[in-house]
């Protein structure tokens, strides 16, 4: 029995597919990235998800337990499932604690005080407690949303565009926050982005959703290296999508157009002939911190290639396929 699962869920729009008999399933403390561009259904797979929409076909599960229908419930939800949404939805002159403490404002005092504490050290809120909402950063008032939604216990979090607006040092803070949050608590959570480096490296799985359709389903590490075809590839990072006729060795799998994807990474540049090294022309070089992106031009091919020097315009370079 799966701990959190969607089966074959589809929702339709004006006699348009939204969602299209999607299906994946969570383990208990697992962090599921959901990626796809803007339009391709995240959003309405995730209040699916979490019980605030109805599907036209397909089912959610949690704990072997399917999930009643939203149009069956005075409430739509499950008191087991949170969404926090985009806009967050604090009260801006309440301070933090506040707000997590409104969460919980049925229960006893004692408790309350405790739990609140608990709270705001593990979503990093303890130097802002006392602050009001309004003052604070994007990272800060996401993580104080997210502490509100878990205030009553839950066994999974749903988490719509959580990175979107927020600067590198705070999601790096939000990624170490959801992380511990699933390790320490156990709760399965499922974040949806249009960022890939956001999806890659947070989920311990991931899916990719194209106009509905879920069309690659696995770890980030599948995904990036072995992605399903060309748009999979381009939407993961940086790509090589090499003409089918360009290698005339088959070392390297090939997408269902035939073409092959090779990441820049892969790829290794030298200044004399080697055996296998193929020749172009440097066309252009893109200084991007750790490396520097070289464009290089080998027939009718374009190429990009990472490399730890400059290099300089028009120069002949070998570039080598076999690194993999
Ligand atoms: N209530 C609705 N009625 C009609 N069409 C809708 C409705 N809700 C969503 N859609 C359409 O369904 C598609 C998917 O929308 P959804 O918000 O799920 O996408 P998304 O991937 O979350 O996009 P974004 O990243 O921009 O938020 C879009 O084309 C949207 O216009």
């Amino acid at each position: 029995m799966s701990f959190f699962k969607l089966n074959s869920v589809s929702k339709i729009y004006q006699q348009q597919w939204v969602v299209k008999e999607v299906s994946f399933t969570l383990s208990e403390g697992e962090i599921f990235g959901l990626l796809g561009e803007s339009g391709s259904g995240k959003s309405t797979l995730l209040r699916i998800a979490a019980g605030l929409l109805d599907p036209d076909a397909g089912d959610v599960w949690l704990q072997g337990q399917k999930l009643r229908l939203a149009s069956d419930q005075l409430i739509p939800g499950h008191p087991d499932i949170k969404i926090v949404h985009q806009d967050y939805n604090l009260s801006a002159p309440l301070t933090v604690r506040e707000n997590i403490n409104y969460a919980l404002r049925y229960y006893e005092k004692t408790y309350r005080d405790e739990r609140v504490d608990e709270l705001l050290q593990l979503c990093q809120l303890e130097s802002v407690a006392e602050h009001p909402a309004k003052s604070l950063s994007g990272g800060e008032k996401q993580r104080t949303a997210i502490a509100r939604a878990l205030a009553e216990e839950a066994k999974v979090l749903l988490l719509d565009e959580p990175f979107a607006h927020l600067d590198l040092p705070n999601r790096r803070r939000l990624t170490e926050t959801i992380r511990e949050l699933a390790e320490q608590t156990g709760i399965a959570c499922i974040f949806v982005t249009h960022d890939a480096n956001d999806a890659l490296s947070l989920s311990t799985r991931m899916g990719i959703l194209q106009h509905g359709n879920l069309i690659q389903l696995g770890t980030p590490e599948i995904i990036y290296h072995s992605p399903a075809d060309a748009y999979v590839a381009e939407l993961t990072g940086e790509i090589n999508l090499l003409g089918a006729d360009f290698l005339k060795n088959d070392v390297h799998s090939r997408l269902p157009d035939g073409r092959i994807a090779v990441r820049p990474e892969k790829l290794t540049l030298s200044f004399s002939p080697t055996i296998y090294g193929v020749e172009s022309v440097v066309k252009r070089v893109v200084f991007e911190g750790s490396h520097y992106k070289i464009y290089l031009q080998a027939g009718h091919q374009l190429l990009k290639v990472y490399h730890h020097e400059v290099v300089p315009l028009g120069k002949s370079v070998f570039v080598d396929f076999r690194t993999f």
